[in-house]
């Protein structure tokens, strides 16, 4: 059953009299629990609908529903967790401390999301950043910076995760190590993860779904589902199916490019 849905939603800013159009008829189902990744090309929308999603702008637009609500109400609820391109880390706090600042918000809110918690220690342990509880950011390198952000995500509680490039500076082999990361992660604590990337074979290895945009306006062209087996271990990159969801993938970006 859908858990987000997007229906008819067109999204336009003006700016100095000029308008874009920066998305147009976006329609979506997303399931409670899958991984989704947004592909696409620079300026087609992609941050623009995740903002969407996750109640931090509106649409002129089209309806959405996130588990029956508004997003505004789901992100006033603490529902969302987001991991950007780099993570706010407070410097005077420790790695763990942290870890700790969803906790300490929801307290304040009184938001009760018990329940879809995870342990910090537990999660800085899977992170590889065991060590390292007691660091200070400025310790850190980008790639466990990064890390940090994100076990943070599944620490704090919220189900439903927005992830916007967050693999996108870093050097290629800490890349693939924090996506393997990601995916063992995930597949242990199965929150709805909306992540968005510009690279394919990330897509694919993630993901029970790719959504491709094409852009001006931005538009979804194509959602393909992708059929490979999980838990999905590093050699599944390896497979001819895997494989051929790239090759297929490449040429429908291609396409709308
Ligand atoms: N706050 C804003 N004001 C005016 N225009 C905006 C604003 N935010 C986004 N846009 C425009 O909307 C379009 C979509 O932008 P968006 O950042 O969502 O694209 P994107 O696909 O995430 O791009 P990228 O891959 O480069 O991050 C672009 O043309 C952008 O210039």
């Amino acid at each position: 059953m859908s858990y987000i849905k997007v229906e008819n939603l067109s999204k336009r800013f003006v700016r100095r009299g000029q308008m874009t159009e920066a998305l147009s008829e976006i329609n979506l189902d997303i399931h409670q629990g899958s991984f989704v990744s947004f592909i696409g090309p620079s300026g087609c929308g992609k941050s623009t609908l995740l903002r969407i999603i996750g109640g931090l702008m509106g649409a002129e637009e089209g309806g959405i529903t996130v588990g029956g609500r508004t997003p505004f109400e789901m992100q006033a609820d603490k529902q969302f967790g987001f991991v950007p391109q780099s993570p706010a880390l407070f410097p005077w706090r420790s790695v763990l401390q942290n870890m700790n600042i969803p906790f300490e918000v929801n307290r304040k809110s009184k938001t009760d999301l018990s329940g879809e918690e995870g342990d910090p220690i537990e999660l800085l342990h899977a992170v590889g950043l065991g060590d390292f509880m007691h660091a200070y950011p400025k310790e850190l390198s980008g790639g466990m910076k990064q890390r940090v952000g994100i076990a943070r995500a599944f620490a704090s509680g919220a189900p439903i995760l927005l992830m916007d490039e967050p693999f996108s500076a870093l050097d290629e082999i800490t890349r693939e190590l924090l996506m393997h990361m990601l995916m063992k992660i995930w597949e242990q604590h199965k929150k709805t993860v909306i992540f968005v990337t510009h690279n394919i074979q990330e897509a694919v290895y993630l993901s029970d779904k790719v959504v491709i945009m094409s852009s001006r306006p931005g538009r979804i062209s194509y959602d393909v589902d992708i059929d490979l087996p999980r838990p999905r271990g590093e050699a599944i990159i390896e497979s001819s199916e895997f494989y051929q969801y790239v090759v297929q993938l490449r040429e429908l970006l291609r396409e709308r490019w």
